[in-house]
């Protein structure tokens, strides 16, 4: 069966025409948050394909308080309305948290006064101490890498309106940080972003659909992911330079054609396997698809039906 038989497929010629009207250009203040988020994005997907995408996500959270307000006609009582959960997933280094945080900063624009938050699953990966005793550490992004039933509980927590703290994972020191955390306090929407983010964790009682209201799977053409993966790890490494408590700083004092090496390696025998075997397969539990191409530029969406 086509794997996109429940979705319709939009060009991004028609998407971007199905809202535009209704929404008001960026100011300049707002097209310099963007660029100063990340200089590579086009502003051209923001307002094509990023805008109407936030006007649809209003639709939703329209739609969650309307039926937050009949729940409470029928069961006679003050129902609050819970916070939307948005979850945005895909490959490593496909550019989820480019996407998220952009989604972040268009919604906090379209509702001026509500909180919207975001947050990421690698806070949930278990530190490197313990992946190195359950000798893990090669596993890193695996669904046994990741405290799910915490990610699960934090979900919980957050629908059910209490505050929560989340530790935080960096990227350049490669581990979590130890004593830091991340406050989420009384959100109205949440993105939460992740490579597992649409992963049922097994032999639970709640799922990823019980907590996410909308969620988003960006896709591209694998060897496009592997070179955005290469790109970002040599970025990294310019960052870790002059900076020895970065973990990419040890490579730096290596020749380039072997870290590069070292790079390939990781994607092809960890990240493009994850991609393969766990990632991809969530692909059609997602609301929404936005396929990317060549300098990330967005091309096609694909919407479920129902
Ligand atoms: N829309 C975009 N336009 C230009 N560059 C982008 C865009 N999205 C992502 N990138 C670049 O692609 C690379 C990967 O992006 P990002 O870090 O957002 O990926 P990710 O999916 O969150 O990765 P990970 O799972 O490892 O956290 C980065 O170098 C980023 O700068
Ligand atoms: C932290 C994750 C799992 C996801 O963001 C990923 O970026 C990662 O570190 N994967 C492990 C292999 C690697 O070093 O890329």
């Amino acid at each position: 069966m086509n794997p996109y038989t429940n979705y319709d497929e939009i060009s991004r010629e028609k998407w971007q025409n199905l809202y535009k009207s209704s929404i008001a250009p960026l100011t300049s203040e707002e097209l310099e948050s963007i660029r100063s988020l990340n200089d590579e994005i086009s502003l051209q997907d923001v307002q094509d394909v990023y805008l109407p995408l936030v006007h649809l996500l209003r639709l939703y959270k329209k739609n969650l308080e309307d039926m937050s307000f009949s729940k409470g006609l029928f069961l006679q009582k003050i129902v609050k309305t819970p916070p939307l959960i948005i979850g945005i997933s895909g490959s490593v280094a496909v550019g989820k948290s480019t996407t998220a945080r952009l989604v972040q900063l268009l919604l906090s624009r379209a509702f001026k006064k509500l909180t919207v938050e975001l947050v990421t699953t690698d806070g949930f990966l278990y530190p490197n101490q313990v992946l190195s005793d359950q000798n893990l550490l090669d596993r890193k992004g695996f669904p046994e890498s990741y405290d799910m039933e915490r990610l699960l509980n934090f979900l919980y927590q957050i629908k059910n309106g209490e505050d929560c703290e989340i530790p935080i994972y960096s990227h350049e020191v490669y581990d979590i940080v130890p004593n830091q955390m991340q406050q989420i306090v009384n959100p109205d929407i949440l993105i939460v972003e992740g490579i597992n983010v649409l992963q049922s964790p097994e032999s639970q009682m709640l799922y990823f659909s019980d907590f996410y209201d909308f969620s988003i799977y960006v896709d591209a053409d694998e060897k496009l992911i592997e070179q955005w993966f290469l790109e970002r790890f040599d970025s990294l490494l310019n960052l870790a330079q002059q900076d020895p408590s970065n973990f990419y700083h040890q490579f730096t004092k290596m020749p380039k054609n072997e870290v590069m090496g070292i790079a390939r390696k990781t994607w092809a025998e960890v990240n493009q396997v994850n991609l393969h075997q766990y990632i991809e397969p969530t692909k059609t539990r997602a609301e929404i698809i936005l396929h990317k191409t060549d300098n990330h530029h967005i091309d096609k969406i694909y919407l479920k039906k129902f």
